[in-house]
């Protein structure tokens, strides 16, 4: 039974899921990074919100861990590209907390635009100070969108409500969604010096970084408010702080800080400045929502294989999953078998569908071809690191569909670009079930490929298979099943015997020597 450890504050909504669908679940959260360390053997599955950080060391001693679910949008917390290399998927759940992050920046507008905080701590001190705060009215003020994805539209369509004018800066909003959505597509320059009022709701990459950097809060309208409920680290922090000491900015709201927990901000104190300690998806709702959706995604991958919301490797549904089985191991079979065969250096591979197979989604069948290739050289290679191991070795990966009719229903065809030239094979399912080899380097076989194989090339000439049954019965190599094809009769035959045991290499030197025999070689699936 895959067993998952759940290590941040979560619905106990995910927990009762984990257990419906057949999987252990242990709840230890608040654990430091070496305490994380010291148990993250034991698991497959790692449920996290934004606390527990998937670096470098926690993945390497995460030897059984196959997936990462992030109850939440942002993923910046985890290590991605080491997940990806360490063959763990990363999935998160893009939509359940959007509406009450949208909701949170729009309340924390309106406590800028009231000085609600401020207004209530001096009220409860007993000061009544009606004239201390003079607020400004939402209605007709510019609102700057910086980011207009799931969150950023749910503000903006929020802000319209409340009769403001949306200006949306995002390089990836096309002029039609800014109809759609109603709001204006402007560049970063014009958005600085338009907005009443600044709301951030970009992910934190290397391009929204500092997004509002000194530079950039210089050119803003004077008296503008600020709010960030996406990624600290978007907001120069001490330019904001200096931008309020001198009046030019009336009032931040953060929500995030470039360092969580915030607990010793320069910030903090500062008259106009309000502060939330990441409570953006903090509603009952969003909460249900997240841990619903998170532990769904990571049951059914875990118990049957279907891919939600992966980051770092294509989506399988759960009803795709079972038809796509028997097909990925078929996939895997060629891979390994072109891996093991094809020699020296191979710039591309591609991956043909026929017949049924064109029918369905290619990436999964292309990532087991991926995996089976590359785990002859590395047995940590698997379906989520063999596509990114392959990019970063420069391989040209292809993927062909043909509508053409075939000799099978189902042909999946692997091919490679060797020195020598392309060498492919091709296999399809019996009974739409058990992958079976049907050609191999241009000739027709039938086989299994399956344990410990031997592969021959030979002259096809009368006397041989005699000669090497003798050959293996005296090293007592038992044949399992045995596999012949031929281009044409007394030309190059191609053999396929699978034996019982694993065949060592003076009995494979043994077989080269036997006459006609220009290739024999051991093979393992
Ligand atoms: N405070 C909180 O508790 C929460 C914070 N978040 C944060 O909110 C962020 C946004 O979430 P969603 O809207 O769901 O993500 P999304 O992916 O739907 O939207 C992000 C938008 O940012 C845009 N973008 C990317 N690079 C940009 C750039 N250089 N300049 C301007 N725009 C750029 C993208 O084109 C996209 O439209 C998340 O990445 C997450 O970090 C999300 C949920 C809760
Ligand atoms: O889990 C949380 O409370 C934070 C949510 C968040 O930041 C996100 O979903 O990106």
């Amino acid at each position: 039974m895959p067993k998952v450890l759940i290590s941040d504050k979560m619905d106990p909504k995910a927990a009762q899921i984990f257990r419906e669908r057949g999987v252990e679940v242990d709840e230890i959260t608040g654990k430091t990074k070496e305490e994380l360390i010291a148990i993250i053997g034991d698991y497959d599955g790692l449920a996290i919100r934004s606390s527990t950080k998937v670096t470098k060391d926690v993945l390497a001693a995460a030897t059984k861990l196959k997936v990462v679910g992030r109850a939440g949008i942002g993923v910046d917390n985890v290590d991605i590209p080491a997940a990806s290399a360490a063959g763990v998927v990363v999935m998160n759940t893009p939509f359940g907390n959007s509406i009450t992050t949208a909701e949170h920046a729009i309340a924390l507008m309106f406590a800028l635009a009231r000085q609600l905080p401020e207004a209530d701590a001096s009220t409860q001190a007993g000061k009544w100070e009606k004239n201390r705060f003079m607020g400004v009215e939402l209605t007709s003020k510019t609102l700057g969108l910086i980011g207009a994805g799931n969150i950023g539209s749910i503000v903006a369509d929020r802000a319209l409500g409340l009769r403001m004018k949306v200006v949306a800066f995002d390089p990836f909003l096309t002029p039609e969604r800014a109809i759609e959505l109603g709001v204006e597509k402007v560049d970063l320059d014009t958005l600085l010096a338009r907005a009443d009022f600044i709301t951030l709701h970009t992910p934190l990459t290397e391009q929204t970084r500092n997004i509002l950097s000194a530079e950039n809060l210089a050119k803003t309208k004077k008296g503008v408010r600020i709010i960030n409920c996406a990624r600290g680290g978007l907001i120069d922090e001490a330019a904001l702080k200096a931008g309020l000491d001198s009046g030019h900015i009336a009032g931040a709201a953060l929500d995030v800080f470039a360092e969580e927990p915030a607990k010793d901000s320069p910030l903090f104190n500062t008259p106009n400045f309000i502060s939330t300690p990441h409570l953006g998806a903090s509603t009952t709702e969003a909460q249900v929502n997240v841990a619903i959706q998170v532990a769904e995604q990571m049951a059914d991958f875990l118990v049957s294989g279907g891919v939600t919301n992966a980051l770092n490797m294509p989506s399988l549904s759960a009803e795709e999953a079972p038809k796509l089985k028997p097909y990925m191991a078929l996939a895997e079979k060629l891979g390994s078998l072109v891996g093991q065969l094809a020699h020296g250096s191979i710039s591309g591979i591609s991956v043909e569908a026929e017949g049924a197979a064109a029918e369905l989604n290619m990436k999964p069948i292309t990532g087991a071809v991926l995996a089976g290739f590359m785990r002859v050289h590395s047995d940590t290679v698997n379906m989520v690191n063999a596509p990114f191991l392959a990019k970063e070795r420069g391989l040209d990966v292809r993927e062909v569909r043909h509508d053409r009719e075939g000799d099978y229903h189902t042909l999946v065809r692997v091919s490679v670009a060797t020195r020598d030239g392309e060498r492919s094979v091709a296999g399809t399912l019996f009974g739409n079930a058990a992958p079976r080899l049907v050609e191999l380097f241009g000739i027709k076989v039938e086989a299994d490929l399956a344990g410990h194989m031997l592969y021959i090339v030979n002259e096809d000439a009368p006397g041989f298979i005699g000669r090497l049954g003798s050959t293996l019965g005296e090293a007592g190599v038992n044949i399992g099943t045995f596999h012949l094809g031929r281009r044409a009769a007394g030309g190059e035959a191609v053999l396929l015997l699978s034996v019982d045991s694993a065949l060592d290499e003076s009995l494979l030197a043994k077989v080269r020597q036997l006459p006609g025999v220009k290739t024999a070689m051991a093979l393992a699936f």
